[in-house]
């Protein structure tokens, strides 16, 4: 096997050009960004404004299989898919989300790509960046603080202390803080109550910032908070605490979108960060919006499977922004397939076509979800190196039968060279016309039959099970004139159901609504299946232990 060099001996061998430099191929001037070293920069809020009355460009979504732990490569495909397409000489920038601490130094390692399709520089991005997250963090906990002073000095808005809906956040993986209890320590701590920590990317400050407009759209949001209920079960606001005018100030920063660049110099913005399993996983509405009219072709990312990260992107992002997807990429892997056939994951390595070919049916069932969106798909196959012609053929074949293309690309290994062929599909998809994108249910729906729409058609669910209290609150939530919202389903990444072990394309299986949140704020409703944890814990061994400073004070082991 030939050695491989890692993610961040790549980036850091990458020749970057200034952002200025960056800025100027999009048209932006130097005075419209405010530099974060010489390869980060924010774009200015006027700057953004003033492109209102451009055309679009092109959307490209990138999403994929239900994924092994490790993942499968969308944002590495959407960084390659954006290479690929200034290689064949046209205007394209890329948009994805900012990396959590959490994952990156738990189990899965960063998220800027990965081989030679990154955004770079890999080590800021994975780590503080240009300090969003810890501004969601602040303002998301000073809220909380307010929520509990608030009690202290009297408690005027008579907020029922078992009813505090607003827990803290953390942008780190922490099972300790799942389930806390505080103010303990006597009387000049206040007055004891439950709450807990929930990391970052699951707040409902990051889905605000990402789908907010502009800066008087997030204040506007932020008051709309629900954090907790009277014992009358009426709803306090954030605004009723006068909170959201300084949690605006904590964030206005963090509301302009990041410009970096790739491995091979094209624009790239990374902005905001949620979680496709827990939140609606897709980057800001401000950066895809300002993208569309910086460049003639836009590749973004959603996280997870097409049954997390694409359903949100479309029935969330896009519906609640107005945004037009013209074509869709589901990657595809041989080791997701293999083990969507039941390989354990230990075994993925060997070759087994006939297992591969049985875990074609989660490609087949996420390449049929997608379109009925109307949006037109092709399947990207990341060639990773253990794969053989075999199993590559198989999947060729498997997907010429449902009537669309998957196309070998090697963007890991090659960067932008390795993925014209797909590059060339995707402007020939987008440039036809033939994208009639519709959300998968309308907004009138009543909210349980969302949930209900979302299980059958897209998860294949034979029933949705929901207790009365549930069922009850999301009425209570109807008759307060949240009905028109979406919903935000909190699932596993595994599994089309709510079981991780149950991989494939599972039909008639149970989705058991546990709990529902209302992000009145965001504007959805989260609605908990399963198990799902709002706050990740570390394994056994995480990436943590092999994070270090070299001898030269370098990092290694980001990855
Ligand atoms: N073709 C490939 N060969 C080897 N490793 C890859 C390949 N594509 C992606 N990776 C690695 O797999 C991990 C997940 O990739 P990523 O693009 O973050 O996936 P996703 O966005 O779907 O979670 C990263 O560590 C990345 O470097
Ligand atoms: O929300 C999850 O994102 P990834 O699939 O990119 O890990
Ligand atoms: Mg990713």
């Amino acid at each position: 096997m030939p050695t491989v060099t890692s993610d961040i001996e790549i980036a850091r061998a990458a020749t970057k050009k200034p952002i200025f430099e960056i800025g100027a191929r999009l048209g932006i001037a130097s005075e419209n960004l405010v530099p974060y070293g010489h390869d980060k920069a924010k774009v200015s809020a006027e700057f953004i404004n003033a492109q209102s009355k451009k055309p679009d460009g092109k959307l490209i979504l990138v999403t994929a299989i239900n994924p092994t732990p490790a993942g499968e490569g969308k944002t590495t495909t959407t960084v390659g898919l954006g290479d690929g397409l200034n290689r064949i000489g046209k205007k394209a920038m890329i948009c994805v989300r900012e990396p959590s601490l959490g994952p990156c130094f738990g189990v899965k390692g960063g998220a800027a790509g990965g081989g030679h399709a990154q955004v770079v520089p890999m080590e800021d991005i994975n780590l503080h960046f240009t300090g969003d997250f810890h501004a969601i963090t602040s303002a998301h906990n000073l809220l909380a603080a307010m929520i509990d002073n608030h009690i202290y000095w009297g408690n005027e808005l008579n907020i029922d202390v078992r009813r505090v809906t607003w827990r803290r956040v953390m942008d780190m993986n922490d099972r300790a803080l799942r389930e806390i209890v505080g103010s303990l320590g006597g009387v000049s701590n206040g007055f004891p109550r439950e709450g807990g920590f929930d990391i970052t990317v699951a707040s409902e400050v990051m889905a605000i910032l990402c789908l907010a407009s502009d800066l008087e759209d997030l204040e506007r949001r932020l008051g709309n908070i629900i954090v907790a209920y009277r014992t009358d079960k009426t709803p306090v606001f954030a605004r009723d605490l006068k909170a959201d005018g300084a949690m605006a100030v904590l964030l206005k920063d963090a509301m302009q979108p990041n410009l970096v660049q790739t491995l091979e110099n094209n624009p790239a913005f990374v902005h905001g960060g949620p979680f496709a399993n827990i939140a609606h996983g897709c980057n800001s509405v401000i950066a895809t919006k300002t993208a569309l009219k910086l460049a003639d072709y836009v590749v973004t990312e959603a996280g997870f499977g097409a049954d997390l990260g694409a359903e949100k992107f479309f029935d969330i992002k896009c519906r609640k922004a107005g945004l037009k997807p013209d074509a869709a990429v589901i990657v595809a892997t041989v080791r997701a397939l293999k083990m969507n056939g039941g390989v354990a994951k230990d075994d993925l390595g060997r070759e087994d076509v006939e297992a591969l070919t049985r875990g074609c049916s989660n490609l087949g069932r996420h390449v049929a979800n997608v379109r009925k969106f109307g949006v037109p798909v092709v399947v990207a196959i990341n060639h990773f190196i253990s794969d053989t012609d075999a199993e590559v053929q198989a999947v060729k074949d498997y997907v010429a039968h449902l009537g669309a293309e998957a196309i070998l690309c090697r963007h890991w290994a090659e960067g932008s060279a390795g993925i014209e062929e797909l590059a060339w599909k995707v402007v020939e998809m987008a440039q036809s016309g033939t994208a009639k994108f519709e959300p998968i249910y309308p907004d009138d729906m009543p909210l349980m039959e969302k949930i209900e729409a979302v299980a059958a058609k897209i998860y294949h669910a034979g029933e949705v099970t929901a207790t009365k209290a549930v069922r009850d609150q999301l009425k209570v939530w109807e008759e307060q004139g949240y009905g028109d919202l979406p919903v935000c389903m909190a699932k596993t990444q595994y599994s089309f159901s709510t079981d991780p072990a149950l991989r494939g394309a599972p039909e008639g299986h149970v989705v058991q609504v546990r709990e529902v949140r209302l992000s009145a704020g965001a504007g959805f409703v989260v609605a908990i299946t399963g198990e799902i944890m709002t706050m990740p814990g570390l394994p056994r061994s995480p990436a943590a232990e092999r994070i270090v400073l070299n001898d030269q004070g370098y990092i290694e082991g980001l990855f």
